[in-house]
């Protein structure tokens, strides 16, 4: 029970209370990722109370316990709700989004059915390219009204956080143009999703230039105009994270550091890594000392050994999606868990893998990637917030961190990932930071 607290809301009565951590750690790693912390004592049933000012939580336990310190503390409850049949859960965080473009890509949904592979589309000029010219041909209302109804559906199905990528822009300007239109639904206070923002600097080399050419340019020019929009005029302030598309084809390992460097420690470094191929990603964000590594279906032994080496190294962002769709190997989940990584799960969401719901993310990477349950719990909740160095804000519901839960219409949390494809159901309210954004 948190002392300076006045007027806060009770979520009641519910079945089972999940913390996923309650000690404080701010990632799991390898074998402590099978053991989030849940209450669901048969007879007992569980409370969360939570200061309407600042939106962080004050108690949690026992329904019982929660009122009787809430009132011997002198704390008005000012609104109850009722939990009954459900489960409070950390709201699921999403690691990995692409969710800023125009003109969707169901076409070449149909030619990789056909046997196109991801990267064939690419050097035809379609793929992220394509998101380029549409993105480059809409407005700003445009891209803004997209953007919003992407974020209201994520929230829709529990996600309280995602991290957000521009990335469909390329040249200086139009990264400029979608960075700040990221940034302004992130300081939207209607905005149903917490947002952690990220500048793609080089997520494909623009057609008829030379990816060492380019690397350099965006090191050297876009990267530190990016930091004074972020530092001196405070428009771009929002911006937290820096990735690259590290792939053959793409930016080389040398190139994807050379742009990462440039823009540490300002920003934190999240890195598109050994997805298609093997191009020391993993280990190429180690030592730029990156934040995250997301993909990795081709990761290297030595890639695995440097995410897993220490409390700082890389969380693994899994994606279960790309995977699925382009037909890639499973990357070798269980291998970087037992080796002690920090594993995380991200949507990635972008006009290749149209999916928005982090609960059907955590059943494909239980059913295509050998999680358990529990790890794909620890994985978009606390891990996933860690990959955006958020963890001691969010990512678990402990006394102090903010009020970001879901209610899960469901007698066990495992329902999350159990009834596939019904996260919009299932997910009976979200709060973000204490805002109630869905009721039902
Ligand atoms: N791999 C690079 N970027 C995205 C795909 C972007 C696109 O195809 O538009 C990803 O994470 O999967
Ligand atoms: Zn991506």
């Amino acid at each position: 029970m948190s002392s300076s607290t006045n007027s806060v809301t009770l979520v009641h009565s519910a079945s089972q209370l999940v913390q996923v951590v309650a000690d404080g750690r701010t990632r799991l790693r390898g074998s402590e990722m099978r053991h989030p912390v849940v209450h669901g004592e048969p007879g007992i049933n569980y409370a969360l109370a939570f200061d309407m000012a600042s939106g962080r939580i004050v108690d949690l336990g026992p329904t019982a316990a929660v009122e009787s310190r809430l009132q011997a503390s002198g704390c008005t409850v000012q609104t109850r709700v009722d939990a009954t049949d459900c489960v409070i859960m950390p709201g699921f965080v999403d690691a990995h989004t692409h969710p800023v473009w125009a003109g969707d890509r169901v076409h070449e949904f149909a030619m990789k059915l056909a046997g196109a592979t991801y990267m064939d589309i690419h050097a035809a000029g379609g793929g992220i390219h394509f998101t380029v010219r549409e993105t480059a041909r809409a407005t700003d209302r445009e891209l803004a009204d997209l953007l919003s109804s992407r974020l209201a559906s994520m929230s829709r199905h529990g996600t309280t956080l995602a991290e957000v990528k521009s990335g469909y822009g390329l040249t200086l300007d139009a990264e400029l143009r979608l960075l700040q239109l990221l940034c302004d639904a992130a300081a939207d206070p209607l905005c149903p999703v917490r947002l952690s923002v990220t500048y793609l600097a080089g997520h494909a080399v623009p057609p008829g230039r030379d990816s060492a050419e380019f690397a350099a340019e965006v090191a050297s020019e876009h990267v530190p105009r990016v930091l004074a929009e972020r530092k001196i005029s405070g428009r771009l302030s929002a911006v937290r994270q820096i990735d690259v598309f590290c792939e053959r084809g793409v930016l080389n390992a040398a190139e994807s550091a050379r742009i990462l460097e440039a823009a540490l420690p300002d920003l934190r470094g999240n890195v598109h890594a050994d997805e298609l191929s093997d191009q020391d990603g993993a280990a190429m964000a180690c030592r730029s000392g990156a934040a995250a590594a997301s993909h990795l279906e081709f990761v290297s032994e030595s890639g695995i050994s440097a995410m897993a080496s220490n409390d700082c190294s890389p969380v693994a962002v899994l994606l279960p999606t790309t995977a699925r769709l382009l037909h890639l190997p499973a990357p070798p989940a269980r291998r970087m868990i037992d080796s002690g990584c920090a594993v995380g799960l991200g949507s990635d969401f972008n006009p290749n893998a149209h999916c928005l719901s982090m609960p059907l993310i955590g059943h494909m990477a239980c059913v295509d990637f050998g999680l358990s349950m529990e790890e794909a719990l620890a994985a978009c909740t606390i891990n996933a917030a860690a990959a955006l160095g958020l963890s001691d804000q969010t990512g678990s519901l402990e006394v102090g961190k903010l009020a970001d839960f879901v209610l899960l219409r469901a007698p066990r949390w495992e329902h999350a990932f159990y009834q596939v494809g019904d996260s919009d159901s299932l997910v009976k309210l979200v709060c973000c930071g204490g805002r109630l954004v869905k009721k039902g």
